[in-house]
């Protein structure tokens, strides 16, 4: 390896164990063993100190090493406490689903007990508690905002655990925000915000308090309002830190190539990649099975396992699966593996450096994903997911920004940010951002609005936030939301609309075409299209070429568009019966079909709750695309006619937009389309998309679209 990487400044420093540096949780010994594991992390050395602030200090800050221990024991020392009696439940929150289920489970495995029991999970569409028995709860920050709205003063919980707070997603914003709120009306309620990348200044700021605890009459008010931090010192192995040391031209084939290499000249253990999607992840799949092929003998014995959002958990789940004997995993990730979770094989880890990002710009009201380069923080949680059980080794490489990998262009701001530097050393100390910027202030805020309307936050602009967002967003969201019936005049939720569409736990659009299809006569279907869009594909990916998924597709494609084609696939199963063999010979994924019928159910159940009558258009296809309009007419493009290669303007900002090669409607192009979501490669490529008859905007949206200038559009 010398020859590509030098070694960065961390020194190895291994900490010696019994069993010869290496921390086996599951081995025969059990429990007993696992105990003795636990007392050896470095947390440990702080649990009295931890709960004595959390008893004293209305807020306490951990700051400690990734993998120190701050998720899996932090909880289990809250409840040895007392912290869980009397029904009271500790809830500890995460940015990703993935990271839920995999703490969850693994602190029911510590504590000996079965998942769902006293340790239990909570993820959108899934909840894996018993009541009155879960004492230790891990869920999403999204999930625990919606169990706001049944119970606003969280009056269940004893102590808020908001881990991994350096991620600052929109609903960890969010929450933070409301959890001080709430602090002021319950001051028994503990918060603990930790992470091991957090500026536990600015988040101490954060929750100082107004006012001084004591009254005049020097009355003790309860637990001290100034939060306080603790830094977790130590950490569990070390991780050695190559960087790249020239420049490369293609992140992903430098990724490829470091695999090989660490699988040629490195001792035994699993790598974990990260790179920025399924696009890429594929790609290298292919890449590394195709060189592995031409290689000797010394590269074969490696087992590629993607992971990424859009996988069924069955799928997810490999990941975590030990690694047979004489071979090495390869897990090749998105950012979901970034933070808290632990896969135990992992010895080396290869940071691509950089990130899907999302990125909203207010003034044209289009929000896309784009690669972008990642945070230091992010850098240091992709090397953290090393060192964990045993000693690891870290590859950080990034490639020349304007010479991405295939179909890939940045976000111009950041290339014009990182044109001349490189992930080398000197570009990671010297440029890379500390944190990344908040999600909030590159977000679409229109579920957030709406979120925080029905919480009974009406004044969004005045909201406490830790980092403000930008007013045009904010004008824009108000916009939408107004357009789709969810606020009146006075920027208040409407009954019963307003209130109807946040008590689903979609995006606004999808809630509001599911309440119009009600009335249009075709929820049946309309549910199932949204169910079919809460999931990333239903589509087997990595599983021959794209030209076989492609021809597969073709069996279901509508004329109509995207969502009517998904309308095939799902009847397509049921007329299957269900089966698996049908899914394999369609490239259909089976485990995807399976959620989409979980939560088809779950989507009907809150449907007949509202009233929306349930009710199939059998397939009138007029009707099925109008429900889609009315959620999503702020996404309308017509086909720009002086141009002849499916150039497409979107009606409100006139941006260039294009339908993506993977939709059924590529290369058809008709005249108006609506589109779901827009992803950014070499261009800005609408996914899922219809074909609409342009007269449904106004009907949908009056407001929305000014008749005149649609209608000169039209003529
Ligand atoms: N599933 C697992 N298998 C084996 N060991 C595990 C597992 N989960 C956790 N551990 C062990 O427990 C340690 C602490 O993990 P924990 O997730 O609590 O750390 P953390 O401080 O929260 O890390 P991070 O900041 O990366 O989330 C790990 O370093 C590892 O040694």
């Amino acid at each position: 390896m010398s020859q590509f990487w030098k070694p960065g400044t961390e020194k190895p420093r291994l900490v010696d164990d019994e069993e010869g540096g290496v921390l086996f949780f599951n081995s025969p010994s059990g429990y007993a063993n696992i105990e003795r594991q636990r007392q050896k992390l470095p947390v440990f050395r702080y649990r009295t100190a931890i709960l004595y602030l959390v008893e004293t200090h209305a807020t306490t800050i951990v700051v400690g090493e990734t993998g120190s221990g701050k998720t899996t024991q932090i909880p289990q020392y809250l409840k040895e406490a007392g912290w869980a009696d009397g029904g009271r439940v500790i809830a500890c929150t995460q940015p990703r689903r993935l990271a839920v289920q995999a703490v969850a489970a693994r602190v029911a495995e510590e504590m000996g007990v079965k998942l769902g029991e006293e340790v239990g999970y909570t993820i959108r569409f899934e909840d894996v508690t018993t009541q009155g028995v879960t004492m230790i709860k891990f869920l999403t920050d999204g999930v625990l905002l919606r169990e706001m709205m049944d119970d606003p003063l969280l009056t269940k919980y004893s102590i808020i655990m908001v881990d991994e707070a350096h991620e600052r997603s929109i609903a960890t914003d969010i929450l933070l925000g409301l959890l001080k709120k709430i602090q002021r009306r319950r001051p028994e309620l503990r918060l603990i915000i930790s992470s091991a990348t957090i500026q536990a200044k600015s988040m101490s700021d954060f929750f100082q308090p107004r006012k001084s605890r004591r009254r005049p009459d020097g009355e003790d008010l309860g637990p001290n309002m100034e939060p306080a931090v603790l830094s977790v010192e130590g950490r569990g192995f070390n991780v050695q830190i190559h960087y790249v040391e020239e420049p490369v031209s293609d992140y992903l084939r430098a990724a490829v190539s470091t695999v090989l290499l660490i699988h040629d000249q490195e001792p035994m253990g699993d790598i974990l990649v990260f790179l920025t999607g399924q696009d890429d992840i594929d790609a290298a799949v292919q890449l590394i099975t195709e060189e592995a092929q031409n290689r000797g003998k010394n590269s074969s014995g490696l087992m590629l396992v993607p992971l990424y959002s859009g996988l069924p958990r069955a799928e997810q789940e490999l990941v975590f699966t030990p690694t047979p004997r004489g071979k090495r995993k390869v897990v090749i990730s998105t950012n979901i593996a970034e933070t808290s979770i632990t896969l135990e094989g992992v010895v080396y880890v290869v940071d691509s450096g950089f990130s899907k990002q999302r990125f909203y710009n207010p003034i044209t009201d289009i929000e896309n994903l784009v690669v972008a380069p990642i945070s230091k923080a992010s850098a240091r949680q992709r090397t953290g997911r090393a060192g964990r059980v045993r000693p690891g080794k870290c590859y950080r490489s990034a490639p020349f920004m304007l010479i991405l990998s295939p179909n890939k262009v940045a976000f111009p701001l950041y290339v014009s940010m990182v044109t001349t530097r490189l992930y080398t050393e000197e570009y990671f100390a010297k440029e890379m951002s500390d944190e990344g910027i908040p999600e909030i202030q590159r977000s679409n805020l229109v579920s957030c609005v709406i979120q925080l309307k029905a919480l009974g936050i009406d004044n969004i602009l005045g909201f406490d936030w830790p980092a403000s967002p930008s007013s045009e967003a904010m004008v824009r969201a108000l916009e939408v939301l107004y357009s789709l019936g969810v606020l009146d005049d006075d920027a208040k939720l409407t009954s019963p609309t307003g209130f109807q569409i946040a008590e689903f736990p979609l995006e606004p659009m999808i809630a509001k075409m599911i309440l119009s299809s009600g009335e249009l006569g075709c929820s049946e279907e309309i549910i199932t299209i949204a169910a079919v869009l809460s999931i990333q594909t239903i589509w087997v990916s990595g599983r021959g070429s794209q030209k076989e998924l492609d021809e597969a597709k073709l069996n279901f494609a509508a004329a109509e568009g995207d969502h009517v084609s998904f309308l095939n696939v799902y009847k397509g199963f049921l007329q299957s019966g269900k089966s698996p063999q049908w899914c394999h010979r369609n490239f259909v994924n089976y485990q995807a079909m399976k959620k989409v019928i979980e939560i088809r159910g779950q989507l009907r159940r809150t449907a007949q709750r509202l009233g929306v009558v349930l009710i199939s258009c059998e397939r009138d296809t007029v009707v099925v695309r109008k429900a889609i309009t009315s959620g999503f007419f702020a996404n309308a493009c017509r086909l720009d006619a002086s141009s002849h290669d499916g150039k497409y303007k979107t009606i409100r900002g006139s941006q260039e937009v294009y339908i993506h090669p993977s939709s059924v409607l590529f290369r058809v192009n008709p005249k108006w389309v609506l589109y779901h979501s827009l992803v950014s490669t070499d261009k800005q490529y609408m996914r899922n998309v219809i074909s609409i008859d342009p007269s449904w905007l106004t009907e949908a949206a009056p407001h929305f679209y000014q008749h005149q200038r649609l209608n000169s559009m039209v003529r």
